[in-house]
């Protein structure tokens, strides 16, 4: 009888090889020259990029790198790996599942050929993204469709295009929330998500509906896709997961890039107002990202946590990452079942 093998394409945005000065200017001329990402008219990207942003900002990224750097190399990517083999061991033999990342490596390609080898009858294509946002889920799905396209037999695809309010992904973070809770004493909860452009929103605005202000607070059919509306219903998720009185978390954007005004509140501005409202014991989820990377573990754990004591704070401390853990592993293995 035929063997009909589901293939499942692991994929995350992607890390530098190294975290050396050329290897990270590399990885940030891919990743920016991506018209997802900077949705610019391409010379001019091409002008901004290769003559600013990479040449500037890759030495001072790289020193950060190098700080974020363990003896497996990038979080991103081992966590990537390590969870690959944790659900391939739950999926077993009917399925065969590979990871790429969006930039540098491994690459969307080469995982693809993973699957295209072991002639697997349809595909699962798991972006790691929890919300969806055109620069990240909606790039990696452009990404796999291009390179399929070359393909003679073309098998049928499913793309899972968000998990923001999977239970088990919300119960994961909550898990490690409640850890981190049951030892110290927190008097509000900052949950920072990566931000965006806010022209990135209003270009996906079905019928020009969202405003970037309260309209984000309720999420229905209209703005199921509004990366700001997700990012607020997973913190209503996150905050009833732990308990939490409205009053008592606030929803926050951070990592933004450019003089162009990104989505809002800034984590960086908000932070600094706490103290003064009595609020100076901090507990921050990093809920955009699924493992520790740059974005969390430095500028959430590290840089916020200096500003915020700056700003006469006394406590600020960073939830970890779902990076491998057991509950996460069987968000995907549910999410690639009902695919
Ligand atoms: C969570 C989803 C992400 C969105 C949305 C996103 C949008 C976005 N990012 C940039 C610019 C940069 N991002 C950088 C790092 C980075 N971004 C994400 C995720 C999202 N980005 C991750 C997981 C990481 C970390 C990767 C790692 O290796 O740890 C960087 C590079 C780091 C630096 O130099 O500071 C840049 C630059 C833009 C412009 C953007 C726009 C929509
Ligand atoms: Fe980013
Ligand atoms: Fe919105």
């Amino acid at each position: 009888m035929a063997k009909n093998i589901t293939g499942v394409l692991l994929v995350n945005l992607g890390t530098p090889d190294s975290p050396s000065t050329p290897h990270v200017r590399k990885y940030l001329r891919e990743f920016l020259m991506d018209g997802r990402v900077i949705d610019i008219p391409y010379l001019l990207r091409a002008m901004l990029v290769n003559g600013i942003i990479a040449p500037f900002r890759a030495p001072k990224s790289a020193k950060e790198y190098a700080k974020l750097w363990e003896d497996r190399g990038s979080p991103l990517k081992f966590y990537g790996l390590d969870v690959r083999d944790m659900l391939q061991e739950k999926l077993g033999a009917g399925y065969k599942v590979a990871l790429g990342m969006r930039y540098q490596s491994p690459g969307i390609e080469s995982a693809l050929e993973e699957l295209r080898a072991a002639n697997v009858s349809r595909i699962v294509v798991v972006p790691l993204f929890p919300q969806y946002a055109s620069a990240t889920t909606g790039s990696v799905s452009q990404k796999v469709n291009s390179i399929v396209n070359q393909w003679q037999i073309i098998p049928s695809i499913a793309h899972i295009n968000q998990f923001m309010d999977h239970p088990k992904f919300i119960e994961a973070f909550a898990a490690n929330g409640r850890s981190m809770m049951a030892r110290n004493d927190y008097d509000h909860v900052v949950f920072s998500y990566h931000g965006v452009p806010e022209r990135h929103i209003k270009k996906g605005s079905v019928g020009n509906q969202c405003q970037l202000g309260t309209c984000c607070n309720a999420f229905h059919d209209r703005n199921r896709y509004c990366y700001r509306a997700q990012c607020f219903y997973t913190s209503r998720l996150l905050a009833k997961a732990l308990g939490l009185k409205e009053d008592e978390y606030t929803t926050t954007f951070q990592s933004r890039l450019g003089k162009d005004p990104w989505i809002q509140p800034y984590t960086d501005e908000f932070l600094k107002t706490l103290p003064s409202m009595g609020k100076k014991r901090v507990l921050a989820f990093s809920p955009a990202f699924i493992a520790d990377c740059l974005e969390t573990t430095l500028e959430v754990g590290e840089e916020f946590k200096e500003e915020f004591l700056e700003a006469g704070g006394q406590v600020w401390d960073l939830v970890p990452s779902l990076n491998d853990s057991p509950l996460w592993v069987e968000c995907l293995e549910d999410l690639v079942k009902k695919a």
